[in-house]
């Protein structure tokens, strides 16, 4: 069964110049993505600190989001977690090193949330959502919930946290909106 998250490496063009890189090609991406998808949205976000930790954000229906994630600068340790109802890997994560210098990509799928935490200063993250920004069904679960158990790799001094993140709820109260599609979550390896 397929995996649901995917890991997509992008080409970089090196010449004496510098280098090109194609982030994303729609008729391309979609063997590797799933079928009916549409991006509407492009987001970019820059955190000066190593260890500034955003997530675990996702939006719920009617304006859930898909994401296909990438570092423009700097690098991330990226994590999706399963929040599908019923699926066998409820809870589970899997994670993976975006950098600007590897050109990996992660695909995160509806009913899953996501989150990361930088791993160099003056780290930009850019990610294209399939759904747009809709402040009213936002929902998150918070960084160090027991049961999700994530092993981020954070500096000695711990998380910068917004304060939005630094209040969100852990697991065990979520009641889950988005349905099983019947491919459990295999891990992809950090
Ligand atoms: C997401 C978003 C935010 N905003 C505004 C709302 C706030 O005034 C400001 C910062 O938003 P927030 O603190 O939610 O940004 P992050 O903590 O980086 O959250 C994002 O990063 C995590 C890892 C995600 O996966 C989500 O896509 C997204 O929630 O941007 C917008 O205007 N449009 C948007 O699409």
């Amino acid at each position: 069964m397929p995996n649901p998250i995917k890991l997509i490496k992008t080409r970089r063009f090196s010449d004496p110049r510098g280098w090109f890189r194609e982030n994303f090609v729609e008729n391309r991406w979609a063997d590797q993505l799933e079928a009916d998808l549409h991006f509407v949205q492009d987001n970019q976000s820059y955190s000066a600190r190593p260890g500034t930790l955003r997530g675990i954000h996702f939006q719920l229906p009617p304006h859930a989001q898909a994401k296909l994630v990438w570092c423009l600068r700097g690098s991330i340790y990226d994590v999706a977690v399963d929040l599908r109802s019923g699926s066998p890997t409820y809870g589970h994560y899997v994670s993976a090193e975006l950098s600007a210098e590897n050109g990996m990509q992660q695909f995160i799928p509806v009913g899953f949330g996501h989150g990361f935490v930088t791993l160099e200063p003056d780290t930009e993250v850019a990610y294209k959502v399939s759904d747009y920004y809709a402040p009213e069904c936002e929902a998150g679960l918070r960084w160090d919930c027991p049961e999700l158990g994530i092993d981020w790799p954070l500096p000695s001094s711990g998380p910068l946290l917004s304060s939005k993140d630094e209040a969100l709820p852990g697991l065990a109260g979520f009641s889950s909106p988005f349905p099983y599609d019947g491919n459990p979550l295999v891990a992809i390896g950090d």
